[in-house]
């Protein structure tokens, strides 16, 4: 399922809509409209959550985060515009629609999350298929699996009080799992919990959305939360959303002094990752390429060996340098066969920081592949020297 936002508007106060109209025509600015008594929460927002996509909403409080998510659940209606959830415009539908909108494909998980204080876990994670009227061995045996995603089980029995803060958060995370919906908004859902609690969540919400692919909407004011876990960041500010791009486009090409500004603080070598600083093609050898060439790239990158690839960019193997110089020696016009040497790879969306010690013990580079297998490029100590000395200076 896909969420579509399309020109949306929200302006609280008197007239609303001809309030939108002026700010459509630039005939006004959000701060005018305050001086009449009217708040542009959200102006003309426009984005596209892909099917299995997690897209973060970044912003400060009051930037109008609250009020975009709660249009795109419905719970309010736009002044302007439209949200399509899987092409149906929720913002025409009837408000009983919208509400089978929401049953039936979104669910939710928030900050403070209200759990059934004399309910089990069990029945807490069951709750969101019971407001929906299922049957109660399909909502138990479905709150069971879901709470063994979130890794807790064992304790389907216990009532919420004898949990920690980020167990109960970890419940509710169940509770919106079980109802199978492919969408999940959730706003600020990790907000209330203690950075070490918080950093677990979002690793869990990456490892779950591995397998399970959920279009999530998550909202934060939390640049490093977004960076994190967004695969892409929409950046708003008085309503407006000043950029959406992926954690590296926004460190690396800000739209707005705004946007740069915010960037200083991002934790950079955890934010940045493998891919960014991978050497695409100049350090890839293919089983035809040439010898001499082979010898005089390893010899300027300080590099005991090379890469070879086969036609689909997997690793076939590892040219070293005695090899390519054998291959001279032979007059051969290719560095031919590779040798199996197994070479360290790292995963593309490794952060920077976890690159430090691989890359100490090897005097080859790190290979770094897509989910795929295939070659995304090499990690040089030089790159990555590079690249941390860029973002300190930075920094
Ligand atoms: N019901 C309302 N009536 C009037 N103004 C409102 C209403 N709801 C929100 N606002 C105003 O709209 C603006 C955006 O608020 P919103 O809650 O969406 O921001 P936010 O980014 O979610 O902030 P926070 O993180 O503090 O919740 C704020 O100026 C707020 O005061």
């Amino acid at each position: 399922m896909e969420i579509r936002v399309d020109g949306l508007y929200k302006v609280f106060g008197p007239d609303p809509a001809e309030a939108v109209q002026r700010l459509r025509l630039g005939a006004v600015t959000a701060e005018e409209l305050r001086e009449e008594g009217k708040t542009a929460a959200v102006v003309d927002a426009n984005f596209h959550v892909r099917p299995g996509e997690t897209f973060v909403v970044m912003g400060l409080s009051g930037s109008g985060k609250s009020t975009l998510i709660r249009m795109v659940n419905g719970l309010l209606g736009p002044t302007a515009g439209h949200v399509y959830v899987d092409g149906q415009d929720i913002s025409t539908m009837s408000a009983k629609n919208v509400r089978l909108v929401r049953q039936n494909s979104m669910s939710m998980v928030f900050q403070h999350f209200a759990l059934l204080p004399h309910r089990t876990v069990l029945d807490n994670a069951a709750y969101g298929l019971q407001v929906r009227d299922r049957p109660k061995g399909e909502r138990l045996k479905k709150a069971r699996e879901s709470l063994a995603l979130v890794g807790l089980d064992g304790w389907e029995d216990q009532f919420p009080q004898q949990l920690s803060g980020g167990m109960r958060q970890r419940v509710g995370l169940a509770r919106a799992l079980a109802t199978g919906t492919d969408v999940m908004l959730m706003d600020e859902a990790f907000s209330a919990l203690d950075p070490l609690i918080r950093r677990e969540m979002q690793d869990q919400l990456l490892q779950l959305q591995a397998s399970l692919s959920k279009t999530i909407l998550f909202i934060t004011h939390d640049l490093n939360e977004a960076m994190r876990i967004g695969d892409r960041i929409a950046m708003m500010r008085d309503g407006r959303i000043v950029q959406i791009g992926t954690a590296e486009d926004i460190l690396s090409r800000p739209a707005t002094d705004y946007v740069a500004q915010f960037m200083r603080d991002v934790d950079r070598v955890r934010v940045l990752t493998a891919s960014l600083v991978a050497n695409r093609d100049e350090l890839v050898l293919h089983a035809d390429s040439d010898p001499a060439a082979a010898l005089r790239t390893m010899r300027a990158h300080g590099l005991a060996g090379l890469v070879v690839l086969d036609a689909q960019r997997r690793v076939a193997g590892f040219v070293t340098e005695a090899d390519a110089e054998r291959a001279l020696a032979a007059g051969r016009a290719q560095v031919g066969t590779p040798s199996a040497a197994v070479l360290p790879t790292a995963r593309h969306d490794t952060p920077l920081a976890e690159l430090c010690t691989p890359l100490s013990q090897t005097n080859c580079g790190l290979a770094v592949l897509d989910p795929d297998e295939r070659l995304v490029g090499v990690v040089t100590r030089g790159a990555l020297l590079n690249a941390l000395g860029e973002t300190s200076a930075a920094g």
